[in-house]
């Protein structure tokens, strides 16, 4: 049984976690905790993640919540899930960490952390835009140069970050395999007398409202024609399953930076592309 305590259990990703390892065969909700001063603390962990069977309440005490666990599943804000993360390496607990938005001294720290504890870190855990990671790196490759890339990503009004993780993930896939940087050819947005659209730039557009769970389209276009992939997210279990499957993994792992490719069985032979 892998005990398993959940970060951040009273937001959006938190509940559909905490349920999902509580119905996951092999797992065990060991705790949940959330931000000191977050008006769930204290209240019964049934009642704020909807488990009627749950024990126990949301702490707000990270060391105390990992106590029994094995693992930490974090969803929670950058700042934040670089602190669990340092606690978990201090316990010697492994992490799967979900949070998008990290800056490059934020990655750095989680790298650093990962030598001393196995972590998955992925901007996003289903399945499915695990599989399009893949996709859109093959596409580009077989279409070539002749095909303008765009991607656009639409996300929930409350969403804090942007363009979203799973967004930036696609774009590095994309950057890699035409073998450019990432920061000289993205447009974000594009407003003004641009100019013609040059060979050698790859627009972002971001849409944000209402409950928009998460969707994402790379465009390849081309005279004549053109081919889309969306993968879009019907609700936030699909991110919880896929995190409760990387906590089962990441347990018995050595230390080291993992992702979901690497849960999945979707990587070939060789290092983590984060490392
Ligand atoms: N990887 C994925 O598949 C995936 C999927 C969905 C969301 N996300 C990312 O997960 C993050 C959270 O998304 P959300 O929509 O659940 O946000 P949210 O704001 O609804 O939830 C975050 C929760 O973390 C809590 N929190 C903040 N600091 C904390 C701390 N120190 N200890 C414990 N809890 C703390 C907040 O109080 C809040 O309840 C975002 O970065 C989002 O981009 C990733
Ligand atoms: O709801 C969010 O926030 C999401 N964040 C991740 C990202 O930034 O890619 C995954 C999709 C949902």
């Amino acid at each position: 049984m892998v005990k398993i305590t959940v970060a951040g259990a009273a937001g959006r990703m938190g509940g559909h976690i905490a349920r999902a390892v509580y119905n996951r065969q092999g797992a065990e909700l060991a705790g949940a905790f959330e931000a000191p001063g977050n008006p769930t603390v204290g209240k019964s962990l049934a009642g704020v993640v909807g488990l009627s069977g749950a024990e126990g309440v949301v702490g707000d005490d990270p060391a105390e919540a990992l106590a029994e666990a094995q693992v930490l599943i974090d969803f929670t804000s950058p700042a934040s899930s670089i602190k669990n993360l340092k606690l978990c390496a201090t316990l010697g607990k492994a992490a799967v960490i979900g949070t998008t938005g990290l800056n490059e001294a934020q990655k750095k720290t989680l790298v650093a952390q990962a030598k001393k504890v196995p972590v998955v870190f992925a901007p996003n855990m289903s399945v499915g835009m695990n599989l399009m990671f893949k996709l859109v790196a093959q596409m580009a490759q077989v279409l070539g140069p002749d095909y303008a890339l765009e991607v656009l990503e639409a996300h929930h009004d409350q969403k804090k970050d942007a363009p979203s993780g799973t967004a930036v993930r696609l774009i590095e896939e994309l950057c890699r395999v035409r073998g450019w940087n990432y920061d000289e050819v993205c447009r974000h947005g594009r407003v003004g007398m641009t100019g013609a659209r040059t060979a050698n730039e790859l627009g972002v557009s971001v849409i944000r409202g209402g409950d928009i769970v998460g969707e994402h389209t790379v465009y390849f276009i081309a005279n004549g024609e053109r081919l889309e992939l969306t993968h879009r997210a019907h609700n936030r279990d699909t991110f919880a399953q896929g995190a409760v499957r990387a906590a089962l993994w990441v347990v018995n792992k050595e230390p080291g930076l993992y992702d979901m490719q690497d849960v999945l069985g979707l990587r070939e032979a060789g290092k983590s592309e984060q490392e």
